[in-house]
């Protein structure tokens, strides 16, 4: 059988991109996705608002739900302080076997701990493997029917400390309109939208930042 578009992303990788350097690896994949093949990476465009979140919020411990392969790992890591670190979480083992190798090119992994597994499971584990407290940024990127039970689960788990920040990808494309619901109408979030366009397209689609309030 052939090959998947997640394993043509990392030959695109290995082929043109530099190893150890994350602007490369995220050029590399930007440049796959907008000359052969589209794939769904937060892109460069909603990529640019992600980084500027990271960078104002400057977090410690991070959470990424949805490695997918490795492109938003990649650019939130390469933000992060020194002696910070994001878990991310991935579901689907192909994905997490492509991603891991993305994330070993860019030369990051040291700063990355990726975790194969539904998030509805791998998130009340997370304090006792990590020895973490709170986090301070949550990307949301994985299936979005899943935002809001996750996000409630990280409630529940004591996970959310006042001023950790959620920010959600595609709020508009596919859309998760329970999310935009659940965080827009609840007195412990403030929520504000951030109108971009879907990867790579000129479709809408845009990204939710809410800061817990506590
Ligand atoms: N319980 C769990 N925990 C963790 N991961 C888990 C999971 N359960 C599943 N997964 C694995 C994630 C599945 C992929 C999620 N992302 C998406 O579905 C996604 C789709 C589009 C898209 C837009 C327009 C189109 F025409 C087609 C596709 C764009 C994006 O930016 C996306 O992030
Ligand atoms: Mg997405």
């Amino acid at each position: 059988t052939g090959s998947s578009r997640p394993q043509r992303l990392l030959k695109a990788v290995q082929r043109n991109a530099a190893k150890g350097d994350p602007q490369s690896v995220i050029s590399a994949i930007d440049y796959f996705c907008r000359h052969s093949e589209w794939a769904m990476n937060v892109g460069d465009e909603k990529g640019s608002i992600l980084d500027s979140v990271v960078s104002e919020v400057s977090p410690t411990t991070a959470l990424e739900l949805g490695t997918y392969c490795g492109y938003s790992t990649v650019r939130i890591a390469r933000l992060l302080p020194p002696g910070a670190s994001l878990i991310t979480l991935e579901f689907n083992p192909d994905y997490a076997a492509v991603a891991r190798q993305v994330i070993a090119h860019s030369g990051l992994q040291d700063k990355i701990h990726l975790v194969e597994g539904p998030s509805g499971d791998s998130i009340p584990k997370l304090k006792e493997r990590f020895g973490i407290t709170s986090l301070d940024f949550v990307f949301l990127d994985h299936w979005k029917d899943r935002y809001v039970p996750d996000t409630k689960l990280l409630e529940e788990c004591g996970l959310l400390r006042k001023g950790s920040v959620l920010l959600a990808d595609n709020v508009i494309c596919p859309g998760a309109p329970e999310y935009l619901d659940y965080v827009r109408n609840n007195p412990r979030y403030e929520s504000r939208y951030f109108q971009s366009h879907l990867e790579y397209t000129n479709v809408e689609d845009g990204l939710e930042k809410s800061v817990f309030l506590g």
